[in-house]
């Protein structure tokens, strides 16, 4: 499985002299879900931010798709043609009036013809499901709404790879169910998506691959089928194990489930329970679900 994006060592400090990255060392497989996880101010979104060199390490070196990144106008501009991101804070993203506008400016900067535009904007903004808001001015919207936006901004550059800094905070339940079934279309696609996240549950069921942060450095990457095997990272980067994984446990321990295969959401442990098991108040874990 070939890498797009490879970090060898990175540091970064930020002008005022706090440190964001320490030796940070990670690679992302192309086409792969990507979550990173760790806890405030582990430097998520400072990792996020040179992967389309937003940021240029003080040492070290960024690689996307095996080449050196260049951070010369030009070579930015070709990176961040293929690589989108979407910021935590849709203000800082959102700049036009309008909703059409601002999901029009990607597209109409690659020079592309009013036709191709005008196609590109109506099939981001269906995918985010604002075509019904696109003639609506952006500060009438709500956080979620101007969220989507910015998707749709960067859907509209149909990138090769999509970076979300905590793209689930501030959405209700039905979007974020809605903007993981997005994201897995685009997997689907093959773009290759990394998303930063404080929600372990979420990114133990949606994600190919996690990566642990703390201080500045990564410290665990692997498959999320094999995160119950490295619970010494997830404390190193103080994350609980996933709900799932401590249910799936328990009910393993009362011989109500076996070991395999691997149940990587509450909804699959409960599935997976036989009609039959005693979930009464004479069951030890009756308690425990019961709400
Ligand atoms: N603009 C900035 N100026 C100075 N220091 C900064 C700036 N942005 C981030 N930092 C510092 O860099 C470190 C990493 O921050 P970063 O925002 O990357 O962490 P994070 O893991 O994304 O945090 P959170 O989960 O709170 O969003 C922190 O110590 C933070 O205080």
């Amino acid at each position: 499985m070939s890498v797009m994006f490879e970090l060898q060592q990175v540091d970064y400090r930020y002008p005022d002299g706090r440190s964001g990255l320490q030796a940070c060392s990670m690679s992302l497989r192309r086409a792969g879900r990507h979550a990173i996880l760790g806890p405030n101010g582990s430097g998520k979104t400072t990792l996020l931010q040179h992967l389309n060199g937003l940021l240029r390490p003080a040492a070290g070196a960024v690689h996307v798709d095996g080449a050196l990144m260049d951070y010369r106008r030009r070579g930015l501009q070709v990176v961040r043609q293929q690589v989108g991101m979407v910021f935590q804070n849709p203000d800082r993203q959102l700049f036009s009036a309008h909703v059409y506008e601002d999901v029009s400016f990607g597209p109409l900067n690659l020079g592309l013809d009013e036709a191709t535009v005008r196609q590109r904007v109506a099939q981001a903004l269906e995918a985010v499901d604002m075509t019904a808001h696109a003639d609506r001015p952006v500060h009438e919207l709500s956080f979620g709404q101007k969220k989507r936006v910015c998707i749709a901004g960067v859907l509209a550059m149909q990138p090769r790879a999509l970076l979300l800094d905590e793209p689930m905070a501030g959405l209700d339940m039905p979007m974020q169910t809605e903007l993981a079934a997005l994201l897995d279309r685009l997997h689907a696609q093959d773009v290759t998506v990394v998303l930063s996240s404080h929600d372990m549950d979420f990114a133990y069921r949606w994600a190919d691959d996690i990566h642990l942060m703390a201080a500045g450095r990564c410290v665990g990457s692997f498959a999320a089928t094999a995160l119950p095997q490295n619970t010494d990272a997830l404390a190193a980067a103080a994350q609980p194990l996933p709900t799932a994984v401590r249910l799936h446990t328990a009910l393993v321990g009362r011989g109500l489930l076996p070991a395999h295969p691997l149940l990587r959401s509450v909804e699959d442990v409960l599935a997976a329970l036989p009609p039959s098991t005693p979930l009464t108040v004479a069951s030890p874990i009756a308690g425990k679900l019961a709400p």
